[in-house]
């Protein structure tokens, strides 16, 4: 299942005035497929990560999720919406200090009311390289490995759209590059529609599709 922008337009209050962070942006990312955007700073790139997950509602144009028209739902809708359907891996992991790598993937399974987390739990851990740290806390793991569990813990609810910022910001090349590659292996295997904002070109030869912002205008680089 896809996510669709249509025609997207988002402002934000600046003075007296708007100011328009987004402007009519059209992007289709097909599942299984990864769409990298970059940009400069204050492009709108956090903007258009934020429109697509649900969490801020556009002027005007059309969100569609995994074939779910977004425009009509309620906060709530969208809160569930977001738990079942959009996987979101910021820059940093955020993860919680006193959970184990697997723990923290089961309070996502629970927190939507899902049993039987363990089992998906351990299969995401071996399937982002972490079998063995299951049971290690975030302190006890290194940056690569602390992103890695924030992508699983992503991937938890199945979701049809990952929505990825700078997710190598943190690391360095080596691991950046790993890291890269196991979210272009996720999106194929687990046929996410996947957004990967970057500002490291290195990460482009990866993507099926490549997008660039500059003032709220999204353009197709290459495709
Ligand atoms: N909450 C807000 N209120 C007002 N203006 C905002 C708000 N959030 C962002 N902006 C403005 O909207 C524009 C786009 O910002 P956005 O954060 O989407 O850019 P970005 O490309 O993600 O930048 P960066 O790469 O630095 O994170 C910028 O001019 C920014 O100053």
């Amino acid at each position: 299942m896809s996510l669709i922008l249509d025609d997207v337009t988002l402002t934000y209050p600046d003075g007296d005035g708007r100011l328009t962070a987004l402007d009519r942006v059209r992007l289709e990312v097909p599942s299984g497929t990864l769409t990298a955007v970059v940009g400069p700073s204050g492009s709108g790139k956090s903007s258009l990560l934020a429109v697509a997950a649900t969490l801020i509602r556009p002027d005007s144009g059309r969100v569609c999720v995994g074939g779910t028209p977004t425009g009509e739902l309620s906060a709530a809708e969208r809160a569930v919406l977001r738990r079942r359907n959009i996987g979101i891996v910021f820059q940093q992991p955020n993860l919680l200090p006193s959970l184990t790598a697997a723990e923290q993937l089961e309070v996502m399974a629970r927190l939507d009311g899902r049993r039987a987390a363990a089992g998906r739990a351990r299969e995401l851990l071996a399937a982002v390289g972490l079998a063995d740290q299951a049971h290690r806390r975030p302190h006890q793991l290194s940056g690569g490995q602390r992103q890695r569990v924030n992508i699983a813990r992503a991937l938890m609810n199945e979701p049809s759209v990952l929505l990825v910022d700078e997710p190598t910001s943190a690391l360095d090349h080596e691991r950046g590059a790993a890291v890269l590659d196991l979210l272009t292996h996720l999106t194929h295997d687990r046929a996410t529609a996947t957004v990967l904002v970057t500002h490291d070109r290195a990460h482009l030869e990866a993507a099926d599709a490549v997008h660039e912002m500059r003032d709220g205008r999204l353009t197709v680089l290459t495709a």
